[in-house]
This record gives structure tokens, sequence and C-alpha cells, in this order.
């Protein structure tokens, strides 16, 4: 019988950690909604106690979240806990996540405290965190460079004071496949009442091996590995959900285990969570890089046509790509929409079908193929666009080696159209100084970035943009084969995101 292999999803919570992925209560509510389709057995929510924010994201998953366990992490202290139990008690499953550093290094330099004190307060913090639930989890942050015997002590003390998962984290990154697969089958073995709690891992990717090290970890014996998707996290990130599973999926004699995860699910998760943190995924990337299933020798075309085995170890279709598409384009009419965007799993109404309609039919006039990318950035651009405050008329830019960059444009203000001019340091600094004007805004601009969403010289260009109002912080995406109006696109959306933010500090979830 195959072992089965919890899967713990950190995304809102190490995920969020990643330098400028910041996401609202919104965003989050919809990852964690697809999250919980995708099959994770534990989505770690957040950290309560770190802002309101926080809490209210927290709270507001666990009253959505119909089958994952939900976790909070907290510090070992009784306001942290107390913090994160009040967020999650209404989840189906609750879980309590504490943690406290374990490496001499933390002890000394961060904690200032010895080890008795350490095992101490893991040993308080876990019992206070019994009284609320079941179901706790202990983390030994700096897992992975502490001492390997006082790891089985402090272990040992906390499954006796009732932690039912123990976590051991490489916190820094710093581990290599063999030492830590052989510092799991240390713990397993002298860990005081193992048996009764599951053994985790929580890997980084400061050397590229949070993958090789969680894969070792889990043939060595750990029964639940944390992840992210995308694997974004803090610094280098963390271990990818898609290539965990997909190992485990694609190597059963190697990896004779199972999980919950339905595979066909993970590419567009991938592409929703890119969306909303404005993380462009490396073209490399496994499973879900852009060329991860692409090929472009001559050699492997031919053997790819002769039999796909010759150079494909998993079919696309497994993670949600599919190969025999339909071609898409401007006489292709609702039906042929509808059922494409049916296996991209966009549910629309009959009126947002229409909306993205129009929008694809005027795509397709300046676009030969519409790929599923495109048909991604029309439904995110028309269906999900939050607060239509703002909506761009019209946009004219004389730029060159001979002008001076100069952007006249007519936006229509909750229905009322202002127009104006103004100059900017380039084309696209016009654009943007021109609607703030017109608008009467002034958000500082955080990040600006620009992507194209496909290949060739008609490819349409993606920009996200990340602005600041006062306490709002938001992220306007745009896609057009223009990239000048891609930007304008990206910057009326950061600025109906901010008024909605505004006026809706918390929407619900739905799910597509
Ligand atoms: C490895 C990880 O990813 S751990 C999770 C990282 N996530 C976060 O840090 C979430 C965001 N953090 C925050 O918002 C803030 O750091 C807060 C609200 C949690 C705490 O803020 P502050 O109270 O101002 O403390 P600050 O962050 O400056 O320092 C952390 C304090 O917690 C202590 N501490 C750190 N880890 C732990 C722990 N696991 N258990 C108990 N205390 C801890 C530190 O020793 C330090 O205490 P000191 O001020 O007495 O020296
Ligand atoms: C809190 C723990 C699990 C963590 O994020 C880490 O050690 O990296």
């Amino acid at each position: 019988m195959n072992r089965t292999i919890t899967i713990f999803d950190t995304t809102l919570r190490d995920g969020e950690q990643s330098p400028g992925a910041s996401m609202n209560t919104a965003e989050k509510l919809r990852i964690a909604t697809h999250l919980d389709a995708l099959g994770v057995d534990v989505i770690e929510a957040g950290f309560p106690a770190s802002s309101p924010g926080d809490f209210d994201a927290v709270s507001r998953i666990s009253e959505t979240v119909k089958h994952a366990e939900v976790a909070a992490l907290c510090r070992a202290s009784e306001g942290d806990i107390d913090r994160a139990w009040e967020a999650i008690k209404d989840a189906k499953k609750p879980r309590i996540h504490t943690f406290i550093a374990t490496s001499d290094i933390h002890l000394e330099y961060k904690l200032r405290m010895g080890r008795d004190e350490v095992v101490e307060r893991a040993v308080a913090a876990v019992s206070h965190a019994r009284k609320y639930t079941e179901n706790v989890e202990f983390s030994a942050e700096d897992g992975s460079r502490t001492d390997p015997d006082f790891l089985c002590r402090i272990f040992g003390a906390v499954i006796e004071a009732g932690a039912t998962t123990v976590n051991l984290p490489d916190t820094v990154g710093y581990a290599v496949p063999s030492e830590f697969g052989e510092l799991v089958r240390h713990v397993m073995a002298n860990t005081p009442g193992m048996e009764n709690a599951t053994l985790s891992v929580h890997c980084h990717n400061d050397l590229g091996l949070a993958t090789a090290n969680t894969l070792a970890a889990i043939a060595a014996g750990a029964g639940q590995a944390e992840v992210t998707i995308n694997g974004i996290g803090e610094r280098a990130g963390n271990t990818a959900l898609e290539e965990v599973v997909m190992a485990l999926h694609t190597r059963p004699g190697t990896f004779p285990m199972e999980t919950g995860i339905d595979t066909t699910r993970i590419h567009a998760t991938g592409r929703l969570v890119s969306s909303i943190t404005g993380i462009m995924v490396q073209p490399n990337k496994a499973i879900v890089g852009a060329n991860a299933f692409s090929h472009e020798s001559g050699i492997h075309q031919d053997g790819m046509l002769k039999n796909p085995m010759t150079y494909e170890i998993m079919r696309p279709e497994t993670v949600g790509l599919t190969t025999n598409k339909l071609v898409l384009g401007k006489l292709s009419g609702r039906f042929a929409l509808r059922s494409r965007l049916e296996e991209m799993r966009y549910n629309l109404t009959e009126e947002e079908l229409n909306t993205v309609f129009e929008s694809f039919k005027a795509l397709a006039d300046r676009k030969k193929e519409i790929v599923d990318e495109d048909l991604e950035a029309l439904v995110t651009d028309v269906v999900l666009r939050s607060h239509e405050v703002y909506t761009l008329e019209y946009l004219h830019v004389t730029s060159g080696t001979t002008v001076y960059p100069m952007a006249s444009v007519r936006l229509g203000i909750n229905g009322k159209v202002k127009q104006g001019a103004f100059e900017g340091n380039g084309p696209i600094d016009a654009v943007f100084n021109t609607i703030a004007k017109i608008a009467g805004r002034e958000p500082e601009l955080l990040r600006f970035s620009i992507g194209a969403l496909t290949g060739g010289t008609d490819a349409q260009g993606e920009v996200t943009v990340r602005m600041q109002e006062g306490d709002y912080v938001s992220l306007g995406r745009g896609a057009d084969p223009d990239i000048i109006t891609a930007s304008a696109k990206a910057y009326i959306n950061g600025l109906n995101r901010l008024e909605y933010f505004k006026s809706n500090p918390v929407t619900s979830c739905d799910v597509i």
C-alpha cells in the first residue's frame, strides 16, 4: 500500500514573504479557494499576529475553505497563539502552527536563550495551543542547522505535550539531499514518541535544492511536505508544489507515494498565483514555465512526432495544459470560446461570456491566433475587473527620437468623460502622468514590469504595476498587443483596484 504524503501549502504565508508579493484579502481568498480545489491537505493562510490585515485574511479564509485544513502560524508565545486561534476557530479543520528556532546560532544571537529555555517555551506553546485544538504543528526553525540530538529532544518533548506534526525546516536552504535525508532518518529513529506524530519538512531554495531535499526527506520517511505554488517564498523561495507532486507522480517506482492533488489544476493555479502576486514564472521553470513542454530543436521534434515518449516524461494534459487545442481566431464563435474557457476551468455567466467575447473579437482582429494566455488576460481584464470607476476611452501618444513624449487621454470617470494631455520622460511616463492628472490622483508607482504573454511579434504585451496611495497598495494588470495601451490599462486597473480596496476592504471570493 502506497504511503500518502500530506501536502501543506504555504503560498499565502511563506509565499507572501517573497519581496513585493503582498496580497490583499480578496486575492488571498481567491488563491485559497483554488488551493482547496487543487486538493492540498493544509492551507497555511497567514500569521494572524503579524497585522490586522493578515488576521482578517486568515479569518475569511477559515470561513470559506471547504475541504482543506486551515493553519495559522504563530511564535511560541501565548499572545500569538491566542490570536492564531481567534482567526482560525471557524475553520472546518483548524490547525495551530507554532514555531521557535532551535539552532545554536539562532538561540545565541536572535532569541538569546539557552536550550533548556527553548524546550520549555516550545512545550508551553504546544500545551497552550492544545487547549484550543488537537491539531497542533510545531516547527523547529533552522532545524537543518540544529544539533540532531537536540532536535530529537525538542521534538520528543513537544510530541509529549501534544504536537501532532513536527516540522523540520531547512530555513536557510543550506541542506543537501544526502545529508538532509540522513537527518530525517535520524530524527525518525531517535525521537521519543515519533510514531504518534507526522514528520514534516519545509525547504528553502537558496542553493536550488529545495525540491531535491524535500524528495530525499520523503524517501527517508517524512510524511508531510511544505510547499508553495511556483516555489515562491522568502529569498530564493520554497519547494515548489508542482515539482514535488509531479516527481512523485512521474516516478512511482522510486517514490511509491500518493498525494491528493488534482494535477490537472496545477497550471491554472500557477497562473493565478503569478497574476495576483505579479511574480512572473521563469520560462524554463519545471512544470509551469512557458517552455516546460515546448520542443524547439529538429531532432527533438522528429522524435516527438514519432513517439512523444522519446522526449516527454509527462503529458502536458496531466498538469492542465492541452495540446490538441481548437485554434481560436477571428472566425470563432461563442460556443468555441465557452468550451475553451471551460477547459481552462473558467465557468462564466452568459453576461460575462458576452463581455469576454466582445474583447476577444476585438483582439482577434489584431492577432492571428488567440492562445490560452491571451484568454487568461482577457478574463482577468474583463470579468475579474474589481471596480470600474475609471475606464480608458481614448489614448494617443507621440514619441520618438525627435519629439518630446506627450500623451492625450480620454477617461471615463464614473460614467462622465474627462480628457487631458501631458508630457513625460518617455511615452509610458507621459501616459501615467496624464491619467493621474485627469483622475486627480497621485499614487506612488512601486513597480512596473512588462512581459510578453505569447511568442511572436504579434504577442500580447502584459504590463503589471504596483502602486500605493496612503495605506493602500494595489496591483494593476493590463494586456494588449500595444505595450503603451497595455501600460495604460494596467495603470487604470491599479487605480480601480485602489478605489475598490478603499470602499471594500474585504470582498467575497468566487470560484471560477
Ligand atoms: C522562518 C520564518 O519564515 S518565520 C516567519 C516570518 N514571518 C514574520 O516575521 C511575519 C511578519 N512579522 C511581523 O509582522 C513582526 O515581526 C511581528 C508582528 C511578528 C513581531 O513584531 P515585533 O514584536 O516588533 O518584533 P520583531 O519582529 O522586531 O522581533 C521579533 C521578536 O520575536 C522573538 N521571536 C522570534 N521568533 C520567535 C518565536 N518563534 N517564538 C517566540 N519569540 C520569537 C524575537 O526574539 C524578537 O524578540 P525581542 O524583540 O524580544 O528580541
Ligand atoms: C516557520 C518555519 C516553518 C519557516 O517558515 C522556516 O523555517 O522557513
